[in-house]
């Protein structure tokens, strides 16, 4: 068994970086742009009017002035032309601000009759935003995600494609002869397949695409047909038979593929049967059948994985200290991934951590994570853990 520590950096090493593809902005919603964009203009264009009201010169800026309104900027169509002293031009937010105007007096401070306005009142601001203001032609977003926010900026930049890493496809491989998929009826000694969809969402949330495969059956020959139809993924994870029974086969026949193991058995609890390698040219991570087992590696090891193949830097999942609403024993020797509930600031650990529950991992937020040998602990003790979304 190698620490948890060991068998994240191990799988990050066996990780290479996705190709680059170009696609469509409306495609690229919280993809990972990979090279640095520059804007193709400058925003906004022109001198823009930040209010609806009266383009006008400084020197006519005063209270009881009366100006001759001789034209309209209205957003899309300008007004064409000087702004002669005492004049005003009638315009509108986002309209360009005329040649010679330096304010725009709000319509609320004005009064108008006919082609005159008289200004009541000036206002503090010029209501005007500066040509550039927002960014200017060749300015640069960074390379990262691309969220809500970054896609209007790069709309605005007139950027109609980006390069975004490929997202990877992983294949996901449940085995057994005891599953089924959900909606067909079991036999009598059978039960429904289940880990499997939390792994994809995990695998979807993360960015990649996830590919479920036929339930492979406890055979060589079942398993090793399921494995080649998972053969272009960029990569492969299995999902039970990793543990030490007759019928747990996944290292036998990926090991007779190719496969070349990097590692098996982590020092963790639950998830210790974990393996990983490489497989052609995908990687391999066999994960527990477990269901709470598959579901804490694939946030363990998947999601820093997925995040290497798109560009980040695989950084594990976010840990913060909290106390512990209630006492706990002590830990025995593998790094335990206890599931737990937010209790206010504290952290309430669930008395049943068989990692077959899926009904108390369902009703935990929290994954509290006790260190190998970890003594018993008391409440109000601080402990580390780690937030499920
Ligand atoms: N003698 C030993 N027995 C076991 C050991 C051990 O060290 N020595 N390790 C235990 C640990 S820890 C785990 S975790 C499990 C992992 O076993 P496998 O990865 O081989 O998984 P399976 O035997 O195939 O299944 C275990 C369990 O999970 C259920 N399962 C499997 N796949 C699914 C699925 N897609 N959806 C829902 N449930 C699934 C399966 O029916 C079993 O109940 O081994 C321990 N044994
Ligand atoms: O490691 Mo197993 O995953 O303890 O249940």
């Amino acid at each position: 068994m190698i620490p948890v520590q060991e068998a994240l950096q191990r799988i990050r090493a066996l990780i290479t970086t996705m190709p680059v593809e170009d696609v469509f902005l409306r495609d690229s919603t919280n993809r990972i742009l990979a090279h640095p964009v520059a804007a193709r203009r400058t925003q906004p264009p022109f001198a823009a009017s930040a209010m609806d009201g009266y383009a006008v010169r400084d020197v006519d800026t005063a209270v009881g002035a009366t100006l001759r309104v001789i034209g309209e900027s209205q957003a899309g169509r300008g007004y064409a032309g000087d702004l002669p002293p005492g004049c005003a031009v009638r315009i509108f937010t986002g309209a360009p601000v005329p040649e010679g105007a330096e304010r725009v007096v709000i319509q609320e401070d004005v009064s108008r009759s006919g082609d005159h306005i008289t200004i009541n009142q000036t206002g503090d601001g010029r209501n005007i935003r500066p040509a550039g203001g927002d960014f200017t032609e060749g300015d640069r977003v960074q390379p990262g995600r691309i969220t809500p926010a970054r896609l209007a900026l790069l709309a605005a930049m007139n950027v109609p494609e980006v390069p975004v890493y490929r997202r990877p496809v992983i294949g996901l491989i449940a085995t057994g002869d005891e599953l089924v998929v959900p909606g067909e009826v079991p036999g009598p000694d059978q039960i429904v397949s289940s880990n499997i969809y939390a792994v994809a969402a995990i695998v979807e949330a993360a960015g990649g695409i996830a590919r479920i495969l036929p339930i492979a059956p406890d055979t060589t020959d079942g398993l090793r047909e399921v494995l080649d139809l998972a053969s272009a993924a960029d990569m492969i994870v299995t999902l039970g038979g990793a543990s030490v029974g007759d019928h747990d086969l996944v290292a036998q026949v990926a090991g007779e593929a190719g496969l070349a193991l990097d590692f098996y058995k982590v020092a963790m609890r639950p998830g210790k049967p974990l393996m990983a390698g490489r497989l052609g040219q995908a990687v391999m991570i066999g994960l527990p059948g477990n269901p709470v087992s598959a579901f804490v590696c694939a946030q363990i090891f998947l999601r820093p994985a997925l995040d290497l193949m798109l560009g980040g830097n695989g950084d594990a999942l976010p840990r913060t200290k909290r106390p512990l609403a209630e006492a706990v024993g002590p830990n025995g020797n593998r790094e335990h991934y206890m599931r737990a509930v937010r209790v206010g600031e504290k952290v309430r650990i669930f008395q049943r951590q068989d990692s077959a529950l899926l009904s108390v991992l369902d009703a935990a937020d929290t994954l509290v994570v006790r260190p190998p040998n970890d003594p018993p602990r008391e409440i109000g003790d601080m402990v580390a853990t780690i937030h499920l979304d």
